[in-house]
């Protein structure tokens, strides 16, 4: 079975950093010579040019690597400027010691932009025409400011810098986490680096895959330099039961577990999906997660709506078929989705009464609970186990009881409260789509602002009934659900600006087998 990396918060990577120092001589020295030897060799191609190369260092380990690089190139006979705005490294650090092998080579360093400038123009080929009030643009800048130690929000100075790197740099190389992004939540501290590719060491951190995460990263690597986890991740297995477990973090981006479909089969052999309605005028969204659920392979679907809704869901699908009433629909032992589309009325609530009722709630594999059922769910806090709950940031707060803005500032804590509170399993959805279940967490990088458009949420509850309607359990059917709709939204904003629900169904069929 393919094994995934684990991801790891910013304190745990230290903690497997010195328990390998101490299976190693005593020292984490050699991890920095093979975090920078890492570095330059997976953007060789980038730093193979014949401008200078600017490389931005910080006081702590981060800037440690960063020394280390510059020492690199300065061997390989890269015109190479080190920036230290924020001052050298305090003795008795790696940080120091790359420093001083840097020196050695020949290298210099810069504690001011001014100084910076007067070196990069010198260091210009003659054809480069500079003019003393032309904005200095640096094809290349690594960025080693600020890594997974980033302890506080940044001062003004602090800011300046990094709003200096986002406006001179062509491109810009973050060596193991975007200067500014906290490691832990994907926050902006709060301002970041947007880095064209982040290479980052030991271990994904999560603040690297949600939040500002994905977009400030740019394409990410990782390279756990043979730093072994798993003895941390014991001791963290045997904390108490109410503090979030890292041992099961994980960056999975695949949808292998997708069924596959053998020759003599037939769609009884692919489960159904009940969609439920309201009968307001929201039944579009029920309409969505109805397609997305044929598309995404069930058998059969079926939509419990109102009759005037018909005409509009068979010219979006005639393939779609019609539930009479919401207790035939129980009675089917179809999978649910419910929620989009359903309403806040007194039918709603109704309905809602009926499926939350613990006759109907103590199946595995109920199906989906989002939007609207979501909202009645944050009124009458019940467990829901048996659930795959989908909401956003806004939907989770309603649901834990505190402000959106408490969710945006740490969505793994939302997550993990929200799994804590409910029982079910987990999707959070939003930039960097993460699941929370009984046996862990998923992070889901892919995805793109091109999806952020209405009804996409409603997409991905049919893709997930689908998928446990077609066997899957609620786990996989979610962790691959978010993948599968990520990634198709992604491929499809590499030539559109936008993309729709409609625009993900379409593309899901075309998967292949
Ligand atoms: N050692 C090793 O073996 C390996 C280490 N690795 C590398 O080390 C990195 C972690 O190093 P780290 O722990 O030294 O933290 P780092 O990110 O450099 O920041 C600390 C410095 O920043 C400062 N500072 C903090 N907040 C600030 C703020 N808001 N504004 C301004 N300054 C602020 C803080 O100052 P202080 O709080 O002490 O005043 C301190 O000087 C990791 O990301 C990876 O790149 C890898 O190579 C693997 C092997
Ligand atoms: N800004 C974004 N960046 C990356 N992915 C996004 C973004 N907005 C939406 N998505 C993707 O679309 C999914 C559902 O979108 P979202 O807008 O959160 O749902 P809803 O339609 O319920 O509001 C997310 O989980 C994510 O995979
Ligand atoms: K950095």
């Amino acid at each position: 079975m393919a094994t995934y990396p684990a991801v790891l918060s910013a304190k745990t990577v230290r903690e497997a950093e010195q328990l390998w120092a101490l299976t190693h001589g005593g020292s984490t020295w050699p991890l920095m010579v093979s975090a920078a030897t890492s570095f330059v060799h997976r953007y060789q191609a980038a730093f193979n040019i014949r401008q200078p190369i600017l490389v931005v260092a910080g006081q702590g380990n981060n800037g440690g690597d960063g020394y280390y690089i510059a020492k690199l190139l300065q061997q390989a006979g890269k015109p190479v400027l080190v920036f230290a705005p924020f001052g050298l490294p305090k003795q008795g650090l790696d940080a120091a010691q790359a420093m001083h092998e840097y020196l050695a080579e020949g290298g210099k360093i810069y504690a001011t932009q001014a100084e910076l400038t007067q070196a990069f123009v010198g260091l210009q080929t003659l054809s480069y025409q500079f003019s003393p009030t032309a904005k200095i643009t640096y094809p290349v800048v690594i960025d080693a400011l600020l890594g997974s130690g980033l302890a506080r929000p940044l001062s003004q100075a602090g800011i300046d810098i990094i709003n200096f790197i986002n406006s001179n740099a062509q491109q810009v190389y973050a060596v193991d986490v975007p200067s500014g992004l906290d490691a832990d939540t994907g926050q902006p501290m709060p301002v970041c680096v947007k880095a064209t590719a982040t290479h980052s060491f030991i271990a994904y951190k999560p603040g690297l895959l949600t939040a500002n995460g994905p977009a400030n990263c740019g394409e990410l690597s990782l390279d756990s330099l043979g730093v072994e986890t798993d003895v941390v991740l014991a001791t963290d297995d045997k904390a108490s039961s109410a503090a979030p477990k890292t041992s099961r973090w994980q960056y999975d981006p695949s949808f292998t577990r997708l069924p596959c479909r053998f020759g003599n089969t037939h769609k009884s052999c692919h489960g159904n999906v009940s969609v439920i309605a309201g009968i307001g005028n929201m039944a579009g969204a029920a309409i969505i997660a109805s397609r997305a659920a044929l598309h995404a392979g069930a058998g059969r679907v079926y939509l419990q709506c109102d009759p005037s809704h018909f005409a509009a869901s068979l010219a979006q699908s005639p393939e779609i078929m019609f539930a009479d009433n919401i207790h035939s629909v129980l009675a089917s032992k179809a999978v649910l989705v419910v929620g989009p589309g359903l309403g806040r009325s007194e039918h709603a609530r109704r309905v809602m009464t009926s499926i939350l009722d613990p006759m109907h709630c103590n199946r595995q594999g109920l199906g989906v609970l989002d939007a609207d059922a979501l909202r009645y769910l944050a009124k009458h806090q019940q467990t829901v186990a048996n659930w795959v709950i989908t909401p956003h940031e806004a939907e989770a707060a309603d649901l834990l009881g505190i402000s959106a803005a408490e969710v945006t500032a740490n969505r793994l804590v939302a997550a993990l409260a929200l799994y804590e509170k409910y029982q079910a399993v987990v999707v959070l959805k939003g930039a960097g789509t993460i699941v929370a279940h009984q046996a862990g967490v998923n992070f889901c990088h892919a995805g793109t602002p091109a999806m952020a458009t209405p009804g996409m949420g409603d997409c991905l509850a049919g893709m997930i009934a689908a998928l446990i309607a077609q066997g899957l359990s609620a786990v996989d059917a979610a962790i691959t659900a978010v993948n599968w709709h990520a990634s198709v939204g992604y491929q499809l904003a590499q030539t559109q600006r936008v993309v729709l629900a409609s625009d993900i169904c379409q593309q899901l069929k075309l998967t292949p087998l």
